[in-house]
C-alpha cells in the first residue's frame, strides 16, 4: 500500500489520520483522505511531511501527547487560533522543528520539556492558552521569537540570555509570572514549585485552579509595600489630574472621536458624575460603578479562584471573597490600544446602562498589564446550561414553556433598552447576544451580560470572534448593528424553543444545527409543531403561544435586515403572548409526570415578568 502513497510515508499518513480522528472537523474529514499528500489541506510535503498549517479552522478536540512521534521531518507546525485542548505534545522526535505556533487554543498543563531541546527552534508561539506551571530555561540561540503571554503561568522567568532578550509583551497577562523582563517583583511564594504544573488531571473546558492563597498573600503584601512607597508621589499626580478633569468637564469634553458612531455623542450625566470619583480611585485599585468600594484588588488577588474558561474577551474566574461572597472576574485581552482615560470613559458608557434585565460590571480595573471587569456572580448559571445541561440525566429539571417565555421576554426588554436607552440617549448594539451571555440569578431573574464590548475589544478580534449567531450581513461586513442583534435574538429564541444547539455558537458539538436554516426548512415543509423541544411539546395548551413566538423568531432571522422588526416591536409581540392558565399547565405537567419542577418554573416566570419598571 505504501507504494501508492505520494508525498508522505505510511507512518506519517497514519499519524495524520490519527490526528484528524481526534479533531471534530468536517472540513478536515473531507480534505484529509487521499493517498496523495499534495491533496491534503495545510500540508507541506516533499516525500516526507515538513509542514502542517491548520489555522482558524474552529478545530476542537484533543491531540495525544505522542501524536507527532512519526512526523520526524516536521519543520513548521501551526494550529493557531482553533479550540484544541489537552496537554502540549511531546516534541522529542521533531528535531527539525523551527516554527511552532499553538497560540489561541485551549491547551492546558505545563510547557513540554521536550521544547527546550529543539536546537533548531526559531519561533515558539504559545500565547492565549491555559498553560500552567513555570517557564522552562529556554536558551537555544536559534530562538528569535517567543511568546507565552495570556496563559496561567507562574513563578520567575528563568534568567537565560535568550529569555531575557524578549520584552514584557512575550510574558504579559500571566497573573503569577514575575521577575525581569516583567516589572512584577518575585516574592518568596514565587519560588515555591507550582503544584498545578505537575498535575496531569487538566480537564477539557472548565478547569479548577485553586490559587495558593498564602503564597499570594505574601506576594500581595510585597507589592503593596512597593505601591505605598509610590503613593505619596502618585497623590500629587492625581491631584493634578483632578484639576485637569474639572477643567475638561467645564469645557464639556466629549468622548474621544474613535468611539464607534453608534455610541452616544455626549457622555450621559451619570457618567460625568462618576468621572471625578473614578479618577481618584483608579490609579491602582478597582473603580466601583456605584462609587462604593466593596473590596480591593488585593482582596481579589488573595482569594481562591475557579477558572470558568476562556471567553472571547479573556479568561473568566469565579472568585470567593473573604466574606464568602462570590464575584466573577474577567481578565480582558485583545483590547483596542486604549489609554487609561479612554478605557475608563468607555467602561463608564457601558456601565451607565441600567435595566433590571441587564448585568453590568460592578467594578473595573486598568493598569498597563492588566484590565479587569468584575461582575456580580449569578447563582443559577447561564441560559445555555439551562436549555442544554443535564439532558438525559436524573439531574435535569425540565425547562417549561412559562419559564422559557419569561426568558424571551426578559431578553427582549434588555435588548430594547440597549437599542433605545431612554436615560442617556445612548443606543448601542449588544454585539454578542448568545445563550451563555444570558444569566439567571438567585431570584431567577434573566440578566443579559457582556454588552457593548465592541467599544473596547480590538476590531480584528470582534470581527473574528464575537456574534455567535452570525447574520448574513455580519458575515459579509463583520460589523455589529441593531439589526444583527435582532438576528441574534431570533436565533436565541429558536434555541430556546427547539432545545437545539446552534452550530455557530458551538461548532464542535456534532448535535448542533444551523438553527436558522433548520427552522426555515421545518416551517416550509410544514412539520413545524414537531420542532419544539419535547419538554415543552408536552404542554399542548401552550402550542399556540409557541407557534407565535416561533413566527416572531423567524421574522427576526429574515435574511434582509430591513425586514427584521425593531426590538420595540419584538417586545410588544413577545409580551402579547399569553401564558396558559396555571391549572391547564399543571395538569399537563402532572400528565407528563414531571411536576417536581413546578416551583422553579413559576418563580422564574413570575420574577422576571414582574421586573418591568421601565415599561
Ligand atoms: N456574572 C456571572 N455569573 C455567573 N457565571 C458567569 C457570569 N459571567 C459569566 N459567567 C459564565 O462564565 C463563563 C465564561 O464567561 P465569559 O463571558 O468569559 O465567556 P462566554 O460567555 O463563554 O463568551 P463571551 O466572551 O463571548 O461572552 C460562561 O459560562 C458564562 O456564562
Amino acid at each position: 500500500q505504501e507504494n501508492f502513497l505520494i508525498g508522505f510515508t505510511k507512518d506519517e499518513r497514519n499519524a495524520l489520520l490519527a490526528l484528524k480522528a481526534g479533531f471534530h472537523n468536517a472540513f478536515l474529514d473531507e480534505k484529509w483522505q487521499s493517498k496523495n499528500c499534495y491533496d491534503w489541506f495545510g500540508l507541506k510535503c516533499n516525500g516526507t511531511v515538513v509542514g502542517v498549517t491548520l489555522e482558524n479552522l474552529d478545530i476542537s478536540g484533543e491531540i495525544k501527547v505522542d501524536a507527532l512521534y512519526n512526523l520526524t521531518a516536521l519543520s513548521i507546525l501551526s494550529f493557531k487560533n482553533n479550540l484544541i485542548s489537552g496537554q502540549l505534545m511531546d516534541f522529542s522526535n521533531n528535531v527539525n522543528l523551527a516554527q511552532l505556533d499553538l497560540s489561541s487554543n485551549n491547551f492546558s498543563g505545563p510547557i513540554s520539556p521536550s521544547l527546550v531541546d529543539l536546537v533548531l527552534l526559531e519561533s515558539l508561539q504559545l500565547q492565549e492558552n491555559r498553560l500552567t506551571g513555570q517557564i522552562l530555561p529556554f536558551d537555544q540561540p536559534s530562538l528569535k521569537e517567543f511568546n507565552v503571554s495570556n496563559n496561567n503561568l507562574s513563578g520567575p522567568i528563568p534568567n537565560t540570555s535568550i529569555l531575557q532578550s524578549f520584552d514584557d509583551s512575550s510574558y504579559d497577562h500571566n497573573l503569577l509570572l514575575c521577575g525581569p523582563p516583567l516589572s512584577t517583583i518575585c516574592g518568596p511564594s514565587s519560588l515555591v514549585n507550582d503544584t498545578s504544573s505537575s498535575s496531569n488531571n487538566s480537564q477539557i473546558g472548565h478547569i479548577l485552579v485553586i490559587v495558593n492563597a498564602v503564597g499570594l498573600f505574601i506576594l500581595i503584601i510585597l507589592l503593596f509595600t512597593v505601591y505605598k512607597k509610590n503613593k505619596q508621589l502618585d497623590q500629587k499626580i492625581i491631584e493634578r489630574e483632578n484639576i485637569a478633569v474639572k477643567y475638561d468637564e467645564e469645557k464639556g469634553e466629549e468622548i474621544p472621536s474613535e468611539l464607534p458612531s453608534e455610541l452616544p455623542s455626549e457622555i450621559p450625566s451619570q457618567v460625568i458624575d462618576n468621572k471625578a470619583k473614578a479618577t481618584k480611585q483608579d490609579q491602582e485599585n478597582l473603580v466601583f460603578v456605584d462609587g462604593v468600594a466593596e473590596f480591593e484588588l488585593g482582596d481579589l488577588m488573595k482569594a481562591s479562584a475557579e477558572s470558568l474558561g476562556k471567553g472571547n474577551f479573556g479568561n473568566a474566574y469565579r472568585v470567593r471573597l473573604d466574606d464568602g461572597r462570590h464575584v466573577i472576574v474577567k481578565r480582558l485581552r485583545d483590547l483596542k490600544p486604549l489609554s487609561r482615560d479612554e478605557f475608563m470613559n468607555r467602561l463608564q458608557v457601558i456601565t451607565a446602562h441600567r435595566h433590571p434585565n441587564l448585568a453590568p460590571p460592578i467594578a473595573y480595573f486598568y493598569s498597563k498589564d492588566e484590565k479587569l471587569l468584575v461582575h456580580k456572580f449569578t447563582a443559577n448559571g447561564n441560559l445555555f446550561n439551562r436549555i442544554h445541561g443535564g439532558r438525559g440525566t436524573s439531574d435535569r429539571i425540565p425547562f417549561r414553556w412559562s419559564a422559557r417565555l419569561a426568558v424571551a421576554q426578559g431578553v427582549a426588554r434588555a435588548m430594547e433598552y440597549l437599542h433605545m436607552n431612554p436615560n442617556s440617549q445612548a443606543a448601542v448594539p449588544h454585539g454578542n447576544l448568545k445563550s451563555s451571555n444570558v444569566l439567571i440569578d438567585e431570584n431567577n431573574m434573566v440578566l443579559v451580560s457582556d454588552y457593548g464590548m465592541t467599544s473596547i475589544i480590538s476590531n480584528k478580534i470582534s470581527a473574528q470572534r464575537m456574534v455567535s449567531y452570525r447574520s448574513p450581513e455580519y458575515l459579509a461586513s463583520k460589523k455589529v448593528s441593531k439589526k444583527s442583534d435582532v438576528w441574534s435574538y431570533g436565533s436565541l429564541v429558536m434555541e430556546l424553543l427547539t432545545g437545539k444547539i446552534s452550530s455557530h455558537s458551538d461548532p464542535k458539538d456534532n448535535t448542533a444545527v444551523d438553527l436558522g436554516s433548520w427552522v426555515h426548512r421545518a416551517v416550509r415543509e410544514e412539520w413545524t409543531a414537531e420542532i419544539f423541544d419535547l419538554e415543552i411539546m408536552v404542554q399542548r395548551s401552550a402550542i399556540h403561544g409557541m407557534l407565535k413566538l416561533l413566527q416572531l423568531a423567524v421574522r427576526c432571522c429574515d435574511n434582509s435586515p430591513v425586514k427584521r422588526p425593531e426590538m420595540s416591536e419584538v417586545v410588544r409581540e413577545v409580551e402579547s403572548i399569553k401564558l396558559p392558565s396555571v391549572e391547564s399547565e399543571s395538569e399537563e405537567d402532572l400528565s407528563a409526570d414531571r411536576s417536581a419542577d413546578r416551583s422553579v418554573d413559576r418563580s422564574l416566570t413570575d420574577d422576571s415578568m414582574s421586573a418591568t419598571p421601565s415599561r
